[in-house]
């Protein structure tokens, strides 16, 4: 069986369809990502980014098509807790328990799924905090008492217990300042540096996309219609990628990239 370590593109996603009743929100896409790559994924509001992440995440289930992280079908039997064991996910706000301190949100996943023993656990989530760019101490804090962008690596924190081979970020850069956005940037491309990772990230952030993204994948008109590096979109005849990277957003990222 093929797994961590083997050829498997970490995702690949073929001939998915999606649909809600008779509301298709996915038809007939394909998407492949590569080992190590930082991958953006744009889209209008309402385009299926986040049904394409909880379908990917074995969290609904697609009406058509196949879906496989590094090389294993998610609809095959005990295909949830592998997924759950080998992928990091941070929702949008973090997503963490709220009556946990920072330490056992990110003890949480350690201890249903690691076997390992408490005085361990503890170290490993003391770790991840560290590694996530917190101080020391926060993870004696409560999510309500940590600011938006904490609360973000806290969630990363929890995201990387397991030492997962690919990080799924939904929205990471929402509602934080621009110096806090671009060091969680910064913060990403450093952990997808030093740990190998895949990284997968919904985003609406043009910044993000020109900072860290090795290639943009394009969901419009149901499907992805184009997966490549931001530069190359720039030169696209598709509508919504001119409207997306040549408005005035996406002009002042792209010469916000060339002043870095
Ligand atoms: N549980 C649900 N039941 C019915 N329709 C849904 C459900 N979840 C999502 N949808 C519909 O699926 C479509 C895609 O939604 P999705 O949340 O994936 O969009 P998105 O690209 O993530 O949008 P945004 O950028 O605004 O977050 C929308 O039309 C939405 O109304």
């Amino acid at each position: 069986m093929s797994g961590p370590g083997t050829d498997a593109p970490p995702i690949r996603v073929r001939g998915l369809r999606t649909a809600f009743g008779p509301k298709i929100i996915h038809e007939d896409l394909d998407l492949e990502v590569r080992s190590g790559e930082i991958l953006g994924v744009v889209g209008g509001s309402g385009s299926g980014k986040s049904v394409l992440l909880n379908t990917i995440l074995g969290l609904k289930q697609p009406d058509g098509g196949t879906i496989e992280i590094l090389g294993r079908n998610i609809e095959d039997e005990d295909a949830q807790a592998w997924v759950g064991r080998h992928v990091g996910v941070m929702f949008q706000q973090g997503a963490l328990f709220s009556f946990l301190t920072v330490q056992e949100n990110v003890e949480a996943p350690l201890i249903e799924h690691s076997g390992l023993s408490l005085p361990i656990t503890a170290d490993i989530a003391r770790l991840k905090i560290r590694l996530a760019g917190l101080p020391p101490g926060a993870g004696a804090l409560r999510p309500s008492e940590l600011s938006g962008g904490m609360r973000k690596r806290a969630g990363v924190a929890r995201a990387l217990a397991l030492d997962p081979a690919i990080l799924f970020l939904d929205e990471p850069t929402a509602g934080l300042d621009p110096i806090g956005a671009s060091e969680f940037d910064e913060l990403i491309r450093t952990l997808r540096d030093a740990l190998g990772l895949t990284v997968f990230i919904i985003t609406h952030d043009l910044d993000t996309l020109y900072a860290i993204c090795d290639r943009v994948a394009v969901l419009a008109d149901r499907t992805v219609v184009a997966v490549a590096p931001v530069a190359d979109l720039e030169q696209s005849d598709h509508p919504w990628i001119r409207r997306y990277f040549l408005g005035p957003r996406g002009r002042a990222a792209h010469d916000a990239k060339k002043d870095r």
